[in-house]
């Protein structure tokens, strides 16, 4: 199996001296961005997996409560949905006011994006504002504890407990990691390492008053729909590289326990599901494979179906969030087991995200390897899958490997 291991601290200032790689966030979506955190105004920045650059979004009006799918008004928009939610497909929509690319900016009319500001604040937001590294708004929004490894490990012996007793199958637990981020940090410099890093995550930087900062590098689609027909994935399993491991080692050959396929095979049939009970037919499906995301390797199977009107996408989406990938199942019980256990510190980690209408359709991703950014702090939300032979002391080693996705550009 490839391996890839931490840098050790040597190796990263080295990083530091050598030329950095020509910034992929431009000096107008830095600007822009600078100017948004001072006023705290919304906006989001994204890198589609594969892609070479960012497109930004940013507005002056507030973000707002609406359905993802089926609703009125056509405004392009970045959404961000809590774990916790009464109602799937509604999200908070951060308007696309000026949507800012490599090719430069471009003002929503109320009818599509021109190539001249339309409102004074449009202009502004164009131009942006001068200064040094970009740093989180303050927050008054209370935020969680970080959780000890006993800790932890006595929540896994509980839900193991509990799925032993009948009362899910599977439970996903997480947790926060706080680490102290340096004074004068940029994080738009973190997002363009972040996507350097991991070329075949989506990631972003998203900020609002509503949904707080948040950076995320994230493997797993949620759910991808646009003309040409519609797109998600069962991902689930995790393995970390041994560090005594040969380097050459081809994923494909990497063993998966029963255990896991098991597990995996949960969220495959929790998806399949979704689409019959929403009476979508014509779904492909791939048999799971390994797929490496960051340091990590995964198991996961696609699936793609035909294009759907509207409200049956609205309909898919309750349906899909949160999947038991990130929640368990039945999805009613294992809900339940994660408020008690965790209360409700999840915020936007394990919720979803993603750009509605900027370009082809609405591309929604699972808020994972995320992490919430205060002014000074950064709390990174891992977690993993728990069923009846989960061993706690592994469990939270593999939250620890999760860390890293993030953890590997502070
Ligand atoms: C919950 C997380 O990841 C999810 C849980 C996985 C698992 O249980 O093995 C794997 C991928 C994700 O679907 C996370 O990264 O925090």
């Amino acid at each position: 199996m490839a391996v890839e291991h931490r840098p050790p601290a040597g190796a990263v200032s080295g990083r530091q001296e050598k030329a950095r790689p020509m910034t992929k966030i431009t000096p107008q979506q830095r600007a822009a961005c600078r100017l948004c955190v001072t006023e705290n105004l919304p906006f989001a920045l994204w890198r589609e997996p594969g892609d070479d650059g960012f497109r930004m979004i940013c507005g002056s009006g507030a973000p707002r409560v609406e359905p993802v799918f089926g609703g009125s008004g056509g405004q392009p928009a970045f959404v961000m949905a809590p774990f916790r939610t009464d109602d799937g497909n509604r999200a908070w929509h951060l308007p696309a006011e000026v949507l800012i690319t490599a090719d430069g900016a471009r003002f929503w009319t109320g009818a599509g994006f021109s190539q001249t500001p339309v409102t004074p604040a449009q202009s502004r937001l164009a131009g942006g504002a001068e200064g040094g590294g970009i740093q989180a708004p303050a927050t008054t929004v209370p935020v969680p504890e970080p959780v000890s490894a006993p800790d932890y490990e006595a929540r896994v012996t509980r839900a193991v407990a509990a799925i032993h007793a009948g009362a899910c199958d599977k439970i996903v637990l997480s947790r926060v990691d706080a680490r102290d981020l340096p004074v004068g940090h940029d994080l738009c410099a973190l997002a363009d390492d972040l996507a350097r890093v991991h070329p075949h995550a989506f990631v972003s930087l998203v900020s609002s008053q509503p949904t707080g900062t948040w950076l995320t590098a994230t493997p797993e689609i949620l759910l991808h729909a646009d003309d040409t027909g519609l797109r998600t994935m069962a991902l689930a399993g995790t393995q970390w590289p041994d560090p005594d491991s040969d380097p050459d080692t081809d994923p494909a050959d990497l063993i998966w326990s029963d255990k896991i396929v098991e597990e995996q095979g949960f969220v495959a049939a929790f998806i399949r599901d979704a689409f019959a009970a929403e009476g979508i037919a014509g779904v492909s499906e791939t048999p799971p494979a390994t797929v490496r995301a960051a340091n990590l390797y995964h198991l996961r199977s696609d699936f793609r179906a035909p294009a759907a009107p509207e409200p049956q996408l609205a309909g898919l989406l309750r349906r899909l969030h949160p999947t038991s990938a990130v929640c368990g199942m039945p999805r009613a019980g294992a809900h339940d087991f994660i408020l008690a256990e965790e209360g409700d510190t999840r915020s936007f980690y394990t919720g979803y995200l993603g750009p509605k209408r900027v370009g082809a359709g609405t591309r929604l991703y699972v808020n994972l390897r995320s992490a919430r950014v205060l002014r000074d702090r950064i709390l990174l939300h891992v977690g993993g899958g728990i069923v009846a032979a989960s061993d706690p002391a592994l469990e939270w080693q593999e939250t620890v490997e999760k860390t890293r996705t993030i953890g590997q550009v502070l």
